[in-house]
């Protein structure tokens, strides 16, 4: 049997854009591959809007390619009917109601399945009678989350698109996301601050850093990549020495230090010394990493 590569939903080269004399994004090169989740992730002001609409051909690039099922987004229908993008800046026409977003929807989305959709509106509790813009800013963003789903576009991107959502639709997204994306695969992209809750959902990541990526990476091997070694000071120098660390901190006599990847055989040898091992979550991981790349401030306090 021949192993047919499918082709990437989406191949960026050389990708950059200038907003006068500042580089937005900063030639930029990646692929994403078809049907799986992407996570952009980055800091306020990396990027990841910019790349969205350079994607979905709502922004001119200033140079560099992009191809969108094999073609330039920009003005090319075929290409945009095959696009979903939700941010949290929809604009709706005035006097709008939940239930004429619903109703038009299927005009922009031919694979639009109305009993998701409907399902959806039950779950989020959203009064599909009431005008876009009485509705409460939760309400406005589970709108968004449920035209992003039950559009079942090929290509879908969510920006950001849970401002407001509480805990319990936060969850509902990412369940339905997943039951949805199981039975109905396609490629989705989410810009996210809140890396720990998406998480599991995602098979890949993108880091974007000042207009550059700083990380194009399979999730699970980025899971699995990094721990933290924690244990006396001398002991923890001893062991790390000449490994990249990516982080380093320290209480007294002891530290904690975050480095790439251990063997099997390293860390029998890390346990034998007396050292303790310890996971690093997806957002620590990605903190460090920004971090590393030259700032210092806290993520968590920026999103
Ligand atoms: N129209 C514009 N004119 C000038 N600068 C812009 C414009 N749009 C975006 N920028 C700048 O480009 C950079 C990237 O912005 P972008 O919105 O893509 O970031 P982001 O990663 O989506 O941030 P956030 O997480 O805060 O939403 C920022 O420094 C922003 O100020």
């Amino acid at each position: 049997m021949t192993y047919t590569p499918v082709a990437p939903a989406v191949r960026v080269a050389g990708l950059t854009k200038r907003f006068g004399r500042f580089t937005a994004i900063d030639d930029v090169s990646f692929d994403v591959e078809s049907n799986k989740i992407y996570g952009l992730l980055g800091r306020n002001g990396a990027g990841k809007t910019t790349i969205m609409q350079l994607l979905t051909g709502q922004q001119f690039a200033s140079g560099g390619q992009v191809n969108v099922f094999g073609e330039n987004p920009v003005e090319n229908a075929s290409v945009l009917q095959r696009i979903c993008f939700i941010k949290e800046s929809q604009k709706y026409p005035d006097n709008f109601k939940v239930k004429h977003v619903l109703k038009s929807a299927p005009w922009f989305f031919a694979n639009w399945d109305a009993q998701l959709a409907d399902r959806l509106v039950e779950d989020f509790r959203v009064p599909v009678n009431r005008e876009l813009k009485k509705i409460s800013r939760g309400q406005l963003s589970a709108v968004g989350v449920i035209v992003g789903l039950a559009s079942r576009a090929p290509l879908t991107f969510f920006d950001e698109p849970y401002l407001g959502l509480d805990a319990v639709a936060r969850q509902i997204f990412y369940d339905r996301l997943l039951e949805d994306y199981a039975e109905h695969p396609r490629t989705i992209i989410l810009s996210t601050h809140l890396i720990d809750e998406v998480s599991n959902l995602l098979e890949h990541v993108l880091l974007v850093d000042e207009g550059r990526i700083l990380l194009d990476e399979d999730a699970e091997r980025l899971r699995g990549s990094a721990c933290t070694i924690v244990g006396r000071n001398a002991d923890v120098d001893a062991f790390v020495a000449g490994r990249e660390v990516l982080h380093r901190e320290g209480i007294g006599g002891l530290a904690s230090v975050t480095v790439n990847g251990l063997t099997e055989e390293e860390r029998r040898n890390a346990a034998s010394v007396g050292l303790e091992l310890g996971p690093v979550s997806l957002q620590q991981l990605i903190v460090r990493k920004t971090v590393r790349s030259g700032h210092s401030e806290d993520w968590n306090a920026r999103s």
